[in-house]
């Protein structure tokens, strides 16, 4: 699924309206009828009240309509004008008329904190003071009416978006924005329920398709896409009937120190999982056993050191190398790492230590092998691509750093993000469970057994990214978040393959 930005989707909105035929009036009802709709099926007519808060904009006329057609059907509604300017859009004014005509109760008009109602914790407000046409901070007044309704106990349903949050812009006040329970969001989802300082105004989404033009749609070059199954059914490999083993590549997973040993075991096993054909394990002495032991598939290699790296030799041509799992940071690790980078062309996974090295040295940058797949944590990030300002700003920081090192960028995070140049892939799997010691390890091990296969850098990172969270998904489906570990997240790799041609339709949307 594409996600644009808010330029884009008013330019959807007014091609709609020309190739349907259509007037804003009556994609404005279709809107506020999805929203009722989706209200209708879960209340069946609940006496439950709605308390409705209207902008004075668009989005304030979805507002007027959802209302509207709630005190048809017989609920308890009350509607409130948030009045903070007098310039009402037409379709705003439209609906205004509209609501007078089908109830004697007519919205209260509100201009200061003493028109603040009375709400209960369990009433149901609904959000339609700013959708995606905020254009400033909410301030004075109306920013004292969010914070009071976020203040409420309440149930909120945002529509299209949080009041208070832009579609694609950074965020200005923290406390001037609806923390919303569940959003309903028109046609696709905006870039900032995805990003860390943002998405925690939008806890849940749904999208709600309002019949936007679908050519529009498809042939414009979105903001980012999101990965979800139907994408990731179309990266995947089918495997070869007369495959052998060397046609799965070999991967060379170089990891592990005294005490991290686990790190080298968890990656290299992930390797293996996600269908790599051979793995040799490169570690200190110190892991030579706990390897064999423990991953009897795997052969395995080691330094001349026992207890870090300080030389990387090895005699075969791996068809990609993951590298820096729990392998610190000692001074000889630094240089083995140069000499290692230095003319090689295999694909490359770095992570962890091998990126904290890459940023204390940082002429390794200019050896860095194109077409690797960093997968750094917020942390390593900062010391890649220095400190942001806000999500935003490293965004373009790591499409910067992507383009400047021709290498692809996996941001881990609550939605995890594939940077490749200017492009942006927001992965929909993954939950709160997977932030567990290990996680990490287990992704590289998958990204890099992808790369053995011959997945391309950009598709290794972007499919093994949703596998790997899918995975985590079943295994915490099974567990429960706070049981489950890495390993478990492993041992879900192959349900997490099986699961993407069971046979529950995919949840993208047709135009994506
Ligand atoms: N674009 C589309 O495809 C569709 C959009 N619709 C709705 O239209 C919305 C966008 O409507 P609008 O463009 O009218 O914008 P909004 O309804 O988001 O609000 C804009 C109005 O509020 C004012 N405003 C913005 N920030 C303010 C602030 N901080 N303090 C006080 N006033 C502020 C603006 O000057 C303007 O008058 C969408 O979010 C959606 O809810 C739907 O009706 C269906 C179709
Ligand atoms: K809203």
């Amino acid at each position: 699924m594409k996600i644009f930005s808010a330029e884009q989707l008013y330019e959807a909105d007014k091609t709609t309206l020309e190739k349907q035929e259509i007037t804003s009036e009556a994609l404005m009802e279709r809107a506020g009828t999805k929203i009722f709709n989706w209200l209708q099926k879960r209340m069946q007519g609940a006496p439950v009240k709605f308390h409705i808060f209207c902008g004075i904009g668009n989005n304030g006329g979805d507002g007027l309509v959802v209302g509207r057609l709630l005190i048809e059907h017989g609920y308890n509604v009350h509607v409130y004008v948030v009045n903070c300017s007098d310039k009402r859009s037409k379709n705003f004014l439209i609906n205004y008329d509209k609501i007078k005509n089908a109830t004697k109760k007519w919205p209260s008009l509100m201009k200061g904190e003493d028109d603040f109602p009375q709400i209960n914790p369990d009433d149901i407000i609904v959000d339609a003071i700013f959708g995606i046409g905020l254009n400033r901070c909410p301030s004075g007044w109306v920013k004292n009416l969010i914070q009071y309704l976020n203040r409420s106990q309440a149930f909120i349903l945002a529509i299209d978006i949080p009041s208070g949050l832009s579609a694609n812009a950074p965020l200005e006040d923290m406390e001037a924005v609806i923390k919303a329970n569940h959003t309903l969001t028109f046609q696709t989802p905006k870039l900032s329920f995805f990003l860390p300082e943002t998405g925690v105004f939008v806890s849940n989404f749904d999208v709600l398709d309002i019949g936007l033009d679908l050519e529009y749609l498809q042939k414009t070059e979105p903001l980012a896409q999101i990965i979800s199954k139907a994408e990731a059914q179309r990266f995947y490999r089918t495997r070869e009937k007369f495959g052998h083993k060397g046609t799965y590549g070999h991967t060379l997973i170089i990891a592990g120190s005294y005490g991290k040993i686990g790190a080298a075991v968890l990656a290299s096993t992930a390797a293996f999982r996600i269908g790599a054909g051979m793995v040799t394990a490169f570690v200190p002495k110190c892991g030579y056993s706990i390897l064999q032991s423990t991953v009897p598939e795997a052969m395995v290699l080691t330094d001349k050191e026992e207890e870090f790296l300080s030389e990387i030799t090895y005699d075969f041509e791996p068809s990609a190398i993951g590298i820096g799992m729990g392998i610190g940071k000692n001074e000889a690790t630094v240089s083995a790492l140069e000499k290692l980078f230095k003319n090689n062309k295999t694909p490359f996974v770095i992570d962890a230590d091998a990126l904290n090295i890459i940023s204390e040295n940082r002429e390794l940058l200019k050896s860095l092998p194109k077409n690797s797949v960093l997968t750094p944590h917020p942390g390593e990030l900062k010391g890649l691509v220095g400190k942001w300002k806000n999500d935003y700003d490293k965004l373009e920081k790591v499409k910067k750093f992507s383009k400047k090192h021709g290498v692809v960028v996996i941001i881990k995070g609550a939605y995890t993000i594939t940077v490749f140049n200017d492009k942006l892939y927001i992965n929909s799997s993954g939950n709160p469970g997977m932030a567990t010691a290990g996680s990490g390890d287990s992704l590289s091990g998958v990204v890099a057994g992808l790369l053995s296969q011959g997945y391309d850098a950009l598709l290794a990172a972007v499919f093994g990214v949703y596998i790997h969270g899918r995975a985590g998904d079943i295994a915490a489906e099974l567990m429960g978040y706070e049981a489950t570990m890495a390993s478990d997240i492993i041992g879900n790799l192959s349900e997490a393959y099986l699961d993407l041609f069971s046979k529950e339709e995919p949840q993208s949307e047709p135009m994506a």
